[in-house]
């Protein structure tokens, strides 16, 4: 466990764990002197001349002093160190926050990485104050316990050393019992967590569908597997927890045995196996508090594993000498990709190539100029804008900004370059400004105001009673879909990125104000380079070029024009837009 904390405190949390360490190792070697010298101090005083204790009993009382001063500064830097450990573990998983690729961001990967910067900082604070002090004193005591046995009597320190691997073998075995079995609890409480929370998210959906708790197979069937994970570590678990209390049992009954039979035949005085027989007693007691650990322990060590998993993984690579896009150009050039299906602490691993999303994907989009990608639901549209933001790195193949591999821009570079505006917007908690100033915190109020229009956004402010301070709510849940996607593209355009990427940014917009935000696109690519990816009949035929995605690769691409001459997906896609259109100009009032 030493060297779990080790590794994941890094070398800046080193020192405060080695001097903690050496502080408890002189504390635990004290009180195991003080328990040993309780010996000559019973054997005096229980011998033929009790007035020579004197010197025993002022060396004992020397150790146990040390002893306490050892310990209060123990107790107290334990203390210490943890909460500076809860502060390294915190910049060290934000750092890593920072160099993990954007697409390791799940919900779930999120929810995960609150629960560890939380409780697993919480469990790993703790444990200098009350693992680490215990445990020092329950191996270095005992073993300071054995070696001065040896001083009194050898044959007493024999039988303790030849005991030793027994006891040894019988904790790592209930150990990794006990531990295997709390994985599989604390996996079942996770589960059972994310559930809970997906539950109580879809109450709406679940709500509409009739569908109660007890209707609700993914949360039920999450509780019974915890309840059953619960039930198997108390069945399984309890041999574990009691075998290492009963070895240490029978280690100090066997001796009790030898020490008479060693007494009534003449080869130990009655006062010394007294005293051994209480040196021994100190010594199971410590040993068995190191039994008593173990579930503190073993919880330790998974939150330790859990923390080293994320903070091990392997971040993006960055480029070794960064570079500037020389331009605003878009190049996808045989681009090959596949998502990894890969849990939180999951090492990064190749994609096996049959299962791969994009094959071979290769367009130009031109400075200034607006590109429109179509095609069918799961087709890969969103992937590939992803790919270009550099959410992942590609499988084969290369993206590349103003002629530069988007591998070779450092992170800060790339955002700064490129914009984006998803689908799903995230919006923050605090003010509709807050949120928009995010694109740009240092803009004035003209740009402020600028962006807003060109969104359609200014109408959705003065229509709210707090204008630009109505408060958004958690997530943006206080506007409407069209009033969150407003926001979050006027946040785009106040950035003002050279490269803009459009993911069915007006899906949740009324007709009226997806023709302001068409007239918006084209004016934008006047100067900016735009990849719209859109059902939207206007904002189609606005573009300069048509790519047509289908199973992962472009297959038709050309202007408008020249795509419904060929007669191909985009033509059918054209027709049945524009019979959608006529169809609704019908039944308009
Ligand atoms: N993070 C992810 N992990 C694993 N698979 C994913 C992930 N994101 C998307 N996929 C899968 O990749 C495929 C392509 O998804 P993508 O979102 O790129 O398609 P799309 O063409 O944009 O679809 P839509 O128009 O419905 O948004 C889908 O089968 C989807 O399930």
């Amino acid at each position: 466990m030493i060297r779990r904390l080790y590794r994941v405190l890094g070398p800046e949390g080193a020192g405060f764990l080695n001097r903690l360490l050496v502080v408890l190792a002189g504390a635990a070697i004290l009180q195991g002197l003080a328990f040993t010298l309780l010996v000559p101090v019973l054997r005096t005083l229980l011998g033929e001349r009790p007035g020579e204790v004197w010197p025993w009993l002022a060396a004992l009382t020397v150790c146990s002093l040390a002893y306490a001063a050892l310990q209060a500064v123990a107790v107290s830097s334990g203390f210490t160190v943890g909460s500076r450990l809860s502060r390294v573990l915190h910049r060290r998983l934000a750092d890593r926050a920072l160099d993990l690729p954007i697409g390791w961001f799940t919900p779930a990967r999120a929810a995960e990485l609150s629960r560890l910067a939380g409780q697993n900082v919480i469990q790993v604070m703790n444990t200098p104050a009350h693992l680490l002090r215990p445990l020092t004193g329950s191996v270095l005591t005992p073993l300071t316990i054995v070696a001065a046995t040896f001083l009194f009597d050898g044959r007493v320190a024999l039988v303790l050393l030849l005991c030793a691997p027994v006891l040894v073998a019988v904790h790592l075995w209930s150990t990794s019992v006990m531990s295997g079995l709390d994985r599989g609890r604390d996996a079942a409480i996770g589960e059972s967590a994310d559930r809970v929370l997906e539950f109580a998210q879809n109450q709406p959906v679940l709500r509409a569908f009739g569908r109660t708790v007890d209707g609700y197979g993914a949360l039920d069937d999450a509780l019974v597997a915890q309840s059953r994970a619960d039930r198997r570590l108390i069945r399984r678990g309890v041999p574990g927890l009691v075998s290492f209390a009963f070895a240490t049992r029978t280690v100090f009954a066997l001796l009790l045995a030898l020490g008479v039979s060693w007494t009534l035949g003449g080869s130990m005085d009655a006062p010394t196996l007294l005293a051994l027989l209480v040196l021994v007693g100190r010594l199971t007691d410590s040993l068995s508090g190191a039994a008593d650990l173990g579930a503190g322990m073993r919880i330790a060590r998974n939150g330790l594993d859990r923390l080293d998993a994320v903070l091990g993984r392997q971040p993006f690579p960055r480029p070794a000498e960064p570079r500037l896009p020389r331009g605003a150009d878009v190049e996808f050039d045989a681009v090959g990709f596949g998502y990894r299906h890969e849990s939180v602490g999951d090492s990064a691993s190749r994609t096996d190539p049959e299962t791969e999303l994009l094959r071979d994907v290769s367009f130009r989009i031109p400075e200034r100029s607006m590109t429109a990608l179509i095609g069918p639901s799961g087709a890969g549209k969103t992937t590939v804008a992803r790919l270009l933001a550099r959410f992942w790195d590609t499988t084969t193949g290369t993206v590349r900004i103003g002629g530069v591999d988007v591998r070779d821009i450092t992170s800060e570079d790339l955002a700064a370059t490129v914009s984006i505006v998803f689908q799903d917007v995230y919006l923050f908690e605090g003010t509709i400004e807050d949120n928009v100033r995010v694109g740009d915190p240092d803009a004035d109020e003209e740009k402020l105001r600028r962006a807003a229009v060109m969104a359609g956004l200014d109408r959705v402010v003065e229509e709210l009673p707090d204008g630009w301070a109505t408060r958004v709510g958690e997530g943006g849940t206080a506007l409407s879909g069209g009033q969150r996607q407003r926001v979050s593209i006027a946040r785009a355009l106040l950035k003002d990125a050279p490269i803009l990427i459009l993911d069915e940014a007006t899906a949740a917009l009324d007709q009226e104000n997806e023709a302001v935000l068409t007239s918006t696109v084209q004016a934008l690519a006047a100067d900016k380079t735009l990849l719209v990816i859109t059902h939207r009949l206007a904002t189609v035929l606005a573009a300069d070029q048509v790519l047509v995605m289908e199973n992962g690769r472009i297959t038709e691409r050309g202007t408008h024009a020249h795509l419904v001459a060929t007669g191909g997906t985009y033509a059918d896609f054209w027709r049945q837009r524009t019979s959608a259109n006529g169809w609704r100009l019908e039944v308009a009032p």
